[in-house]
């Protein structure tokens, strides 16, 4: 080994021990926040909007050479590792094991949580509703695809609080046992995923049968015991069952992703950068959407998304789920949501959560 090369690590073994250091004690104060908040009666230890101040923070300090998302990837982690010793969470998701929404999950929590992977979104509200787990993950919508309308149905009679969203890059790889893409005869995915590599599918595998199941871990699942076959889904399937790839990256638009929310039974307080999501009940009756969207425009308020749905209560009824930006606690937002309510027939607030920081 030449010297430069021993003489960079061991000023690289140096602040190892540094920085080891420094994590124990950081994890140290830590167990003493645990302590403090025992003491204050406190029942919740997972804290969104300090997670997200945290992180925030790690991004605008900075400088390179690591992009801002991996460094913050690395105090994720960190912070993890750290409420782990608080408290070990139980995270349900939209299973089974090595879906986009377990990996949305960990991208979220970290990797020191239990996560518990559920048949679906129905029985992810249910888990966390009983108790039985700290939060849940379920995916809501992707932007090739549209909305998920199990997810934004559950909220109808869910008393559960959105209390954080998580973006994901979708990137599907087409996955096999055998090597050889010639001899594939099936092809195994959920029909959303197949709706968004339908142009890769047309253009390289335009004989082959496609079938849809219930998720592309199950895909993969299918694939690893049938060679003739193949499945779409991502790379942490391709782990999970062992799976080799044919090909990468075959989603339609690179730009595919996917948008998940994080449910749990508390409120979350101001980050400083927060989203609001409501339900809003409408008669049908003239100038209904324009009299209900006129307090946000008056307030000053962004709205990020709009979906209707039929409320299931009367035929001509209509439930709006609506994203504004900011808070519940923000002055602006408390006043036009006041305001909403002179018109609307019923407004459910699902949620202030911070807006997605990873
Ligand atoms: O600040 C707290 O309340 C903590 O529990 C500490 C900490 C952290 O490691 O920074 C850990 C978990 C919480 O979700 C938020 C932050």
């Amino acid at each position: 080994m030449s010297d430069d090369l021993l003489s960079l690590r061991q000023r690289i073994d140096e602040l190892d021990e540094q920085l080891q250091a420094l994590i124990t004690e950081r994890a140290r104060l830590a167990e003493e926040v645990a302590r403090t908040k025992q003491a204050e009666g406190e029942e919740v230890f997972y804290r969104a909007e300090r997670e997200a101040e945290v992180l925030r923070g790690v991004m605008q300090r900075n400088q390179g050479p690591l992009s801002n998302e991996e460094m913050a990837r690395l105090f994720r982690e960190i912070m993890s590792a750290c409420l782990a010793l608080e408290r070990i969470m139980n995270i349900a998701f939209l299973g089974p094991e090595g879906t986009f929404t377990q990996a949305a999950a960990l991208k979220h929590f970290g990797h020191s949580v239990q996560t518990l992977p559920l048949g679906t979104i129905g029985d992810v509200f249910r888990e966390v509703e009983s108790g039985n787990a700290s939060y849940g993950v379920v995916p809501v919508e992707n932007s090739t695809e549209g909305v998920i309308n199990h997810t934004l149905d559950e909220f109808m009679n869910s008393s559960l609080s959105i209390c954080g969203e998580v973006e994901l890059r979708i990137h599907h790889h087409l996955l096999s046992k055998n090597p050889d893409i010639r001899n594939i005869h099936r092809v195994y995915s959920h029909q959303q995923s197949l709706a968004q590599c339908r142009k890769w599918l047309d253009m390289h595998l335009s004989q082959v049968q496609q079938i849809d199941v219930s998720s592309n871990a199950e895909a993969a699942r299918l694939a690893s015991t049938d060679p003739e076959s193949a499945a779409i889904a991502g790379e942490s399937a391709a782990d999970i069952y062992a799976l080799g790839y044919l090909a990468k990256n075959i989603e339609d638009h690179p730009e595919n992703t996917t948008r998940f929310l994080v449910v749990g039974k508390r409120e979350t307080p101001p980050s400083g950068n927060d989203k609001t999501s409501m339900l809003v009940y409408t008669r049908n009756k003239p100038g209904a959407l324009y009299t209900m969207l006129a307090p946000f425009a008056q307030h000053n308020i962004s709205m990020s998304r709009i979906e209707s749905r039929p409320s299931h209560q009367g035929m001509w009824n209509y439930a709006f789920f609506i994203d504004i930006e900011g808070h519940i606690e923000d002055n602006n937002v408390r006043q036009a949501i006041d305001e909403l309510e002179e018109s609307a027939s019923l407004v459910k607030i699902l949620g202030s959560y911070p807006r997605a920081v990873l």
